[in-house]
Order: structure tokens, then sequence, then C-alpha cells
């Protein structure tokens, strides 16, 4: 008898679905603006520069293949901790951060659900409504309770801050509160300063834990140290917090699944036995993580002259999307005749822009414009370059009115 007959088929991924269904499709008008993942203006993947020379660097060297420490490659746990807080931050000085590397951003979400689920039995998070399509797969899996904060404002096009205040306020206490430092996916709708101060107070009223997913760190202004305000404002208030980091689009590197978590303690002690505690929990789930992408992190940062070059193409990728977002406002002004007030494409962050296009209206941009996007009405401009803009204007135009 068949044990495995009675397994049923699961859905496509809701993200990396779309990708599959592009690559089926043989219009060659076809435009997959689905993955987060950055493409050239000739719509190419980019291996940036400075990867090639780290990796040129690596292959001279001549590097083994023995395992990792659990926790990772330690050179680049020092790097990455400082990336996000800063050499001099008073969180790395007084040694108070357990940096794992981690399996990309997911990877380190779900070892940080894993402590969570271990540590703080029934304790909930909160996740913003909508937010990244596999946060509650992650917590799901991890057996970690989650509800919605109000986030996105469909009347404004804009943040609901009034009720994302309101639901953190009304969480039992000591709720874990994720939150997307830059670059908001998929609304791309961030916080101004002045709300994150107050984002940070109603958190330290309730003694809730903020919990940081720092996926686009540099690639949202194409400033590392400006997308990381504002966790280092939640650092600077003294509080405790994890982050999750992914090097998969600021520096390029999605498929060498490099990332890592971050948990802030109030003493360096209690950081130790944190350490410890997510490498009993990283062991029996992938023993230790893969060291290339780490080398490759490390080799970067520690050389002043591929840090700065890495600079510069962050800026340079920051910069093409920028372009992209202002061509597709101005064909979408000029397309539109119904008055539509489309300037919510210029005020968004990052990567993504969250058309308002409804579930059946992006069927129809895919059905009939052989565009290919999130079913939430999400659209990634690294997939667009500007001489399709007109294209997808035409394509939003047809499907929104
Ligand atoms: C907010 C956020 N957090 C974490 C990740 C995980 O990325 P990783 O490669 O595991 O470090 C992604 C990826 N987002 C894009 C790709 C994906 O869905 O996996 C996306 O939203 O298209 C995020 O957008």
């Amino acid at each position: 008898v068949s044990r495995f007959e009675g397994i049923t088929m699961a859905p496509p991924d809701p993200i990396l679905g779309v990708s599959e269904a592009f690559k089926a499709d043989t219009d060659e008008r076809k435009l997959n603006l689905g993955v987060g993942a950055y493409r050239t203006e000739e719509l190419q993947p980019y291996v940036l520069k400075v990867v090639k020379k780290a990796e040129n660097l690596m292959l001279e060297r001549g590097e083994n293949k023995e395992y990792l420490p659990i926790e990772g490659l330690v050179a680049f746990n020092k790097a990455t901790a400082e990336l996000l807080f800063g050499a001099d931050n008073p969180v790395i000085k007084q040694q108070r951060v357990a940096t794992v590397q981690g399996l990309s951003g997911t990877g380190s979400l779900r070892l940080a659900a894993a402590l969570i689920e271990r540590y703080f039995p029934g304790a909930k998070v909160l996740i913003s409504s909508p937010t990244w399509g596999n946060h509650k797969n992650i917590f799901n899996d991890a057996r970690v309770p989650w509800s919605e904060y109000r986030y996105y404002d469909p009347k404004t096009v804009g943040l609901d801050f009034e009720g994302m205040i309101a639901d953190i306020k009304d969480a039992p206490e000591g709720s874990f509160i994720l939150l997307h430092g830059c670059a908001h996916n998929p609304t791309g709708i961030d916080p101004t300063p002045e709300q994150w101060e107050k984002i940070a107070d109603v958190i330290q009223k309730k003694n809730h834990i903020p919990f940081f997913d720092v996926a686009y760190q540099g690639f949202a202004s194409g400033s590392l140290d400006a997308d990381a305000g504002s966790v280092r404002l939640f650092a600077a208030r003294g509080m405790e917090l994890l982050v999750a980091q992914s090097y998969s689009k600021n520096l390029g590197l999605y498929a060498e699944r490099i990332g890592a978590i971050n948990v802030v303690c109030s003493t360096a002690d209690a950081a130790t036995r944190v350490k410890s505690q997510l490498k009993r929990l990283a062991r029996p789930m992938y023993s230790n993580p893969p060291v290339h992408g780490a080398k490759i992190v490390a080799n970067i940062v520690s050389d002043p002259a591929l840090f700065n070059e890495w600079k510069a193409e962050m800026e340079m990728m920051a910069g093409r999307i920028k372009n992209v977002r202002q061509k597709l406002y101005d064909s979408l002004s000029a397309k539109d005749k119904s008055g539509k007030d489309w300037s919510f494409i210029l005020k968004q962050i990052g990567m993504f822009s969250f058309t308002g296009l409804s579930k059946t209206q992006s069927e129809n941009m895919t059905n009939k414009w052989h565009v290919y996007m999130t079913k939430d009405g999400r659209i990634s401009l690294a997939g667009l370059n500007l001489a399709k803009c007109e294209d997808l204007a035409d394509a939003i135009v047809d499907s929104y009115h």
C-alpha cells in the first residue's frame, strides 16, 4: 500500500510561483514584475562587480570546505552586526548583540521564530497588514501565533498610522512587533522618523519586543546608514530587539542564502546565553550555514576599496529604480485621462510599488497584457526598465478602469 498516495498538491507560492508562470509564457511582450529581484535596464539578473572581485580574490587564496561553526563565519557575524548598528554603537562595544549567520532573511526569521516558540510560549507576533507573503508561513510552521496590525490605508494609499499605533497598543503586553526596517514589502510605504519615534514609544510602554526584518538595507535609499535608521533609533533607546538581515538584494546574493539574526540583549552575558540557544536550535535544523556568501560579505566589508565600490553599486541600483519609478509615474499621468492621482508611486520607497490593483485587475494584467505581478497588486520595479514603462502604463490604465 502506498503511504504517500494521500499527499495532495501544494498551491504555487504567491511570489515565487509567479516567476514559474512567467517562464512558461512564450509571448515576447512578457514582463516579470513578480519576484523582488534586481534586473538591469536590459532586464537581466545582475551580479555586482564587487562580488566578482571578491570571488576572484577567494579563488586565488584557495579556500577549504571545512564546516563553519554552528553560528556561522565569525568574520561575517562581526561585519554584519557592525553594518547594521554601526561599529561604534554601544550595543556593539558592550557586546550585547547575539549574532548568528542564517540562511538569508528567511532562515534568520525562521530561527528567531524557533527561539520565540521555545522561550516565549504563548507570545504573539504582530505583523503588518499587508506584509511579505512568507511571514505568515514562517510563524505558522514555527507554531508561533500571529495577528495583524493595521498598516496600509487604501483610501489614502498611505500608512494607517493611527490604526497601527492602536493595534500595537491593544496587543497583549510583551508581544513581538514585526517591523520592516526600510522599504516596506509590499507597500513601499515607510514610517517617517517622527512616526518611528512614536512607534518606539508605544512598544516601550507596553513592554513589547521589536522584531525588525531588514531585507533591503542600502537598497532603499542607496545608503546603508540611512536605511538602518529605524533599527538604530530603537537600539539607542536601550531596548532589547531582534533583527533579521538579508544580503539577497543589496549585494545580489539571492541564491547564496546569506543573512543573519541579531538579538540585542540588556547584558553581554544574556547575549552569550541567547547565542548558545540559537546554536542549539540551528544544529538540528541545518547544522551549520553555507560558507561562500559569508566570505563574500566579509571580504567586501573588510576591504575599504571593495566596500566603497559596493556602496557605489548600491546607489546605482537604487538610482535605476528611482528613475523607473519616475518614468512610470510620468507615463501613467500622461495616459490616464481619468484624473486619478498617481503620485503615490513617487512617494513609495524601495523595490516595490503597491498599485492598488485588485486581484482580478492583477489577473487581467497577466492574462491580457502578459505582465506578471503578485495578486495583492504589488509590482517589482526592479523588473522594469525605462523602455517598458509606456507599455506597463497602458496595461495598468486598461486594467484599472
Ligand atoms: C521583507 C522581506 N524579508 C525577507 C525576505 C527574504 O529574502 P531572503 O532571500 O530569504 O533573504 C524578503 C524577500 N522578498 C522577495 C523574494 C521572496 O519572496 O523570497 C519578494 O518579496 O519578492 C522580503 O521581502
